[in-house]
């Protein structure tokens, strides 16, 4: 069992990073692409939102890569021991757009680094908040957290009355075909080396998921979009939570449903149980 040296990883408490990219019309046109959105990138106009996620990525040389594709832990973000790396959910909130042309600043900050019991074993949450920048001016705030986990099956049986639920059908759904060319292609535009995305005998062999893993950032994405879709704008803000992965083995649905004034979404495959939640208020 790997100890967790919480009063060595909480030193990270406070880390700052700064980086910057040029939303260029060629990202925006790709963010399109693969989204299958019919918008022409134009300089100056808003840009697809969420499409921060994209942008000034962890640039690490490919010999200096761990086992699973990601950068080497231990510079912004904590040396946590535990090899599982997860998208555990982000909190984003809109002050204004970021447009096609403009360089887009993003400054992060280690808020907490706190460890948990999970039913799949000891867990480490590290929440990082950042603030993006487009020409200056601020565009988005956003609360992450990343859980590391211990190796091991992705849900324990122990763990299986509660996460095997089905998820209900919302009021309004959308199918979504997770084929590993959507995967690759997101994996792509977030210059993201994490093998679980698109290296199916890892993923598998490895780290013990029956497929491909559907990245937290492509799910939000398209459960924003969903949002926009059904109201006709952004949110003023919205939270994700990952609470059981999904994978390639099967295509899954967005769902929605009215709650107040906002809307509850969520993923889900064909009868499983609710992938991601998330609630948006406008
Ligand atoms: C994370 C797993 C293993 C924990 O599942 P579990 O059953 O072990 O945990 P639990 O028993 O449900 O909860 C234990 C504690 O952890 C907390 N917790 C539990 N979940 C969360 C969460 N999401 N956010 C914040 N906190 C969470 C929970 O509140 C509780 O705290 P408490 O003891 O204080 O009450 C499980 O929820 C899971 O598998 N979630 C899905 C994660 C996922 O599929 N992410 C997307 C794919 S990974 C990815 O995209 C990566 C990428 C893009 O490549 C990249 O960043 O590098």
């Amino acid at each position: 069992m790997i100890a967790l040296d919480l009063v060595h990883l909480r030193q990270w408490i406070g880390r700052e990073e700064t980086r910057a990219e040029r939303l260029t019309t060629a990202i925006a046109a790709r963010f399109n692409a693969t989204f299958d959105r019919t918008e022409t990138a134009t300089e100056g106009e808003p840009a697809p939102d969420l499409i921060h996620l994209c942008l000034a990525p962890d640039i690490a040389p490919t010999s200096t890569l761990g086992p699973d594709g990601h950068p080497a832990r231990g510079g912004f973000l904590p040396p946590v021991p535990l090899p599982r790396r997860m998208w555990a959910g982000s909190h984003f909130r809109f002050h204004e757009d970021i447009r096609i042309g403009h360089m887009v600043t993003r400054r992060s900050v280690v808020r907490d680094v706190t460890a948990k019991q999970g039913r799949s074993g000891p867990l480490c949450l590290v929440t990082v908040e950042h603030r993006i920048d487009s020409d200056g001016a601020l565009a988005v705030t956003e609360r992450q957290d990343i859980i590391y986990r211990a190796a091991g099956p992705a849900a324990p049986p122990s763990a299986a009355p509660p996460a095997a639920e089905a998820a209900p059908e919302g009021r309004y759904r959308r199918a979504i075909d997770a084929s590993p060319t959507l995967l690759f292609r997101y994996s792509a535009l977030t210059f993201n080396g994490h093998r679980i995305h698109y290296d199916a005998p890892y993923a598998r062999a490895e780290e013990g998921y029956p497929g491909l893993v559907v990245h937290g950032p492509l799910q939000a994405t398209l459960l924003l979009q969903f949002a926009e879709a059904l109201r006709g704008k952004r949110p003023a803000q919205i939270g994700f939570r990952g609470l059981s992965p999904l994978f390639d083995t099967a295509g899954f649905t967005l769902n929605a449903q009215d709650e107040g004034d906002g809307l509850r979404l969520w993923t889900a495959a064909e009868g499983g149980p609710v992938a991601m939640e998330a609630r948006a208020e406008w």
